[in-house]
């Protein structure tokens, strides 16, 4: 099932079929709104880079609605952003932000985004929410995250669910995960029923039932702090502006998925030209790289 054999490395040309190119009669909703709630006193840039990179990728309006005092200065970066609840076609949730603070700060509007059943993106501490979430879910942890992710469910689910993981050994060390990251992504999507999103120098997308997709050719300078939440803006937008598209089949989230890590390769890409690049610097440019995807240069 997850052996290398199975997994497409996605392309150029696959990936500018899932991007969302606006219409004459497309308006601001139309075209796709992301919630995000992302962002903590500890780590407040989490939520501004994310909201900056989905505002570049092309949605048509963010609604931020994570903790007032992070909400703040991401207006600041981006006065496009609307602070107030309401309508969306896809969440972002959970960049810079802790599990065990987050019920605290913000438990009821978490809980009802779960249960709006619309595409949703859990990232960093939200990634356990995957068990109360009703839409399709894209869960993008790196390796420590997803080690951790899997323990907890094993934990959680009691007896059931450690026989099942029993079967391949029980739940993961970071460890085997990193010595086998395919592998690994490729179970969790299965236990977990949702896209697995592992993130390293390769990029793993793995589908409950079955889709396989690599994405390789970053740059390693993109291995700097942030990026990841950058990634999570990135992927919220596709999500939002291909909404109608998942409506009508859920399994697209996976190829959005990678045309997402795609589109963040090529970015880091761009903005690396060989040397060092910030977190900002990819979501700076990733206008050009949608436009340079499009136009097939
Ligand atoms: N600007 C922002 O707001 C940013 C916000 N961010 C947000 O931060 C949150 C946490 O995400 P994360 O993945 O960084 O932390 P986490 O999974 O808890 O792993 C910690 C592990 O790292 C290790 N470790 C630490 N220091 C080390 C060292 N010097 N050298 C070697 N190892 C070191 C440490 O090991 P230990 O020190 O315990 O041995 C532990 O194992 C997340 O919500 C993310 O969105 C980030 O995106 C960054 C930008
Ligand atoms: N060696 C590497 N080469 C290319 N890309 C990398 C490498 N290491 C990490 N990445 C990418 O950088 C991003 C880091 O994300 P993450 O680990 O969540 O960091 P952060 O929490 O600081 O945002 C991911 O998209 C990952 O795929």
């Amino acid at each position: 099932m997850d052996t290398a054999a199975e997994w497409l490395e996605w392309d150029e040309r696959r990936a500018r079929e899932w991007l969302a190119v606006p219409r004459d009669g497309d308006d601001k909703y139309s075209r796709g709104v992301l919630g995000v709630i992302t962002g903590s006193h500890d780590y407040p840039g989490a939520a501004v880079l994310g909201v900056e990179a989905a505002m570049r990728a092309g949605v048509g309006m963010v609604r931020y609605t994570g903790p007032s005092a992070v909400r703040h200065l991401v207006m600041a970066r981006r006065p496009e952003v609307v602070g107030v609840g309401g309508r969306v076609q896809a969440w972002l949730i959970g960049s810079g932000m802790t599990t065990a603070r987050r019920t605290l700060i913000l438990g009821g509007e978490l809980d009802q985004a779960m249960a709006e059943g619309v595409p949703t993106v859990l990232d960093a501490g939200a990634l356990d929410l995957v068990h109360e979430a009703r839409g399709a879910v894209v869960l993008t942890p790196h390796y420590r995250e997803l080690a951790t992710l899997l323990m907890e469910t094993a934990r959680r689910a009691g007896h059931g669910a450690v026989k099942v993981s029993a079967e391949h050994g029980g739940p993961p060390h970071v460890d085997q995960i990193a010595a086998q990251p395919a592998l690994w992504a490729g179970r969790a999507a299965q236990q977990l029923g949702a896209t697995v999103l592992l993130k390293g120098a390769v990029t793993y997308i793995a589908h409950p039932d079955g889709a396989r997709f690599t994405v390789s050719g970053a740059p390693s300078w993109l291995a700097t702090a942030g990026t990841g939440d950058v990634l999570g803006g990135i992927l919220g937008a596709l999500l939002a502006t291909r909404h109608r598209t998942i409506a009508q089949d859920p399994d697209a989230v996976a190829p959005i998925a990678a045309t997402a890590a795609l589109l963040h390769a090529l970015a880091a890409r761009r903005a690396s030209q060989g040397g060092p690049i910030t977190a900002l610097d990819v979501a700076e440019a990733v206008p050009a790289t949608v436009a340079a995807l499009l136009s097939g240069k």
